[in-house]
């Protein structure tokens, strides 16, 4: 790798970073965070990025999701609890209906920085910098808490490191249950108004596992039924804090970002000759970078160049995030270019951020539609395409929100005030979540035919 270590990022342009009053509070905390135990391990990282691997070949799904901006105040056992549920649930679906192994990416443990379009929020004529995530400064509309403050990534490190404790516990104390998750499955089917909709493919599912049981093949008795594994996932945005979690791996000398297994560039911060695809190229862990609707192909090849020049399988996830009413335009001269260079990659759909409008209100929002258009959109395109559609990318949540229109329960604009409480974009909500899982696993499965 030419000239390239932890810091050689500091030397170049950079986007959506905050300027810290004092750099040397930022220097010591630089420090005490390069002296703290790594949250994942290096080995965890080269297990997902051969799933991934495999997943690019066709052979699996990805499923990533989670909070737009983890916070330091929704920071609770049942908090995360219901959002690893929700995330499980959805992939017994996708398992089903693809037949295939989904590989279970969560954003938690570490989404805590966030890029903005704007600089400042103006409330009623005063203007104060942007929230830009719990790592960086507070949501509180006051001088004092949109003060960027450096040792708030010691806090989102002790945050992190107490939610990946809880995530693992529940992957593999029993939480995970292929049985009891699908028993959750069957609740939400009965209790859902569109029920008639979802009930087919519950079914199915539920004739599989009798299916296995009478097999001989239980909890009690395999791990694989019993057992779960989730890898944890952000964007690398603030990069000292990545820089200052990046570690040498002693088995093979490679350095790995170790702040969570996958980490993704933003659609703001890809600039090919700037710090994030600088430190992202050097680091081993398998890489996203999101792709919006005015992406050009020749960007998408330079960016495989840089970020995976030996164009290893595994190594990069492309997340389109274009627009309902985009994708059919855009993403074809994409794809095409990419399958043309031979190039391996896996295709994931974001649906949300393309699809983000302002509710009369002004409360930002997604409608359910939209994001189920895309993700069809998405599925078509690489049917006609002849590539392989292999994930998507959700902004979700298992509380019981109203942040995104739509859905069976038919959340209106007017319904946003009553429980919206995301600190940055709008999330699905469990039932949301799960009616989409049973759309799309139609488009997934006809996406599979033929596939191992
Ligand atoms: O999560 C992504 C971005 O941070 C978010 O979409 C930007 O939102 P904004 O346009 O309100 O800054
Ligand atoms: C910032 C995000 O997305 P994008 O970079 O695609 O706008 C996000 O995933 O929250
Ligand atoms: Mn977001």
């Amino acid at each position: 790798m030419t000239n390239w270590s932890a810091r050689s990022w500091r030397d170049k342009a950079i986007q959506q970073q905050p300027n810290y009053a004092s750099k040397p509070a930022l220097q010591q905390v630089e420090q005490q965070l390069k002296t703290f135990p790594p949250l994942v391990f290096a080995e965890e990282i080269r297990a997902l990025r051969s799933q991934l691997g495999r997943v690019s070949q066709g052979h699996g799904f990805l499923l990533q999701g989670g909070d737009c901006a983890e916070t330091f105040s929704d920071f609770t056992a049942p908090k995360i609890r219901d959002t690893f549920k929700v995330i499980l649930q959805m992939a017994v679906v996708l398992t089903f209906a693809g037949s295939c192994p989904v590989t279970k990416v969560a954003r938690m443990a570490g989404q805590y920085a966030k890029p903005r379009s704007s600089d400042f929020e103006t409330v009623d004529g005063i203007a104060l910098p942007s929230y830009r995530g719990d790592i960086i400064n507070g949501a509180d509309f006051t001088v004092e808490a949109r003060e960027p403050d450096p040792q708030r990534m010691i806090n989102a490190y002790h945050h992190s490191a107490a939610t990946l404790n809880l995530l693992r516990a529940f992957a593999q104390g029993g939480l995970a249950d292929l049985h009891k998750v699908h028993k959750w499955n069957m609740s939400f089917v009965e209790a859902n108004p569109l029920k008639e909709q979802y009930l087919r493919v519950a079914e199915q599912i539920q004739s599989a596992l009798k299916f296995m049981e009478v097999l001989g093949i239980n909890a009690e008795s395999n791990a694989t039924i019993h057992e779960t594994q989730l890898f944890t996932s952000h964007e690398a945005l603030l990069l000292p804090y990545e820089e200052a979690l990046t570690r040498t791996d002693t088995l093979t000398g490679l350095p790995y970002d170790c702040s969570a297994h996958m980490v993704w560039i933003g659609e703001r911060t890809r600039q090919i000759d700037h710090a994030h695809v600088e430190f992202m190229r050097g680091i081993h862990n398998p890489l996203g970078v999101k792709i919006g609707p005015t992406t050009h192909p020749d960007d998408v090849i330079r960016l495989l160049d840089v970020l995976n020049p030996s164009n290893e399988a595994g190594r990069m996830t492309l997340i389109t995030r274009m627009g309902a009413n985009t994708l059919a335009d855009a993403l074809p001269a994409i794809v095409r270019r990419v399958k043309a260079e031979g190039r391996h990659v896996v295709w994931s759909s974001d649906p949300m951020h393309g699809n983000t409008v302002k509710a009369e209100n002004g409360l930002k929002t997604r409608n359910f539609d939209a994001i189920h258009q895309e993700l069809r959109q998405f599925f078509a395109v690489h049917q006609a395409e002849g590539t392989y559609p292999g994930g998507v990318h959700l902004e979700m949540t298992g509380e019981d929100v109203t942040e995104c229109t739509g859905g069976a329960y038919q959340i209106s604009e007017h319904d946003l005030t009553q429980r919206y409480r995301t600190q940055c974009d709008p999330r699905l909500n469990a039932d949301q979540v799960l009616e989409l899982a049973f759309l799309v696993a139609e488009s997934l499965k006809e996406a599979r035919q033929g596939r191992g």
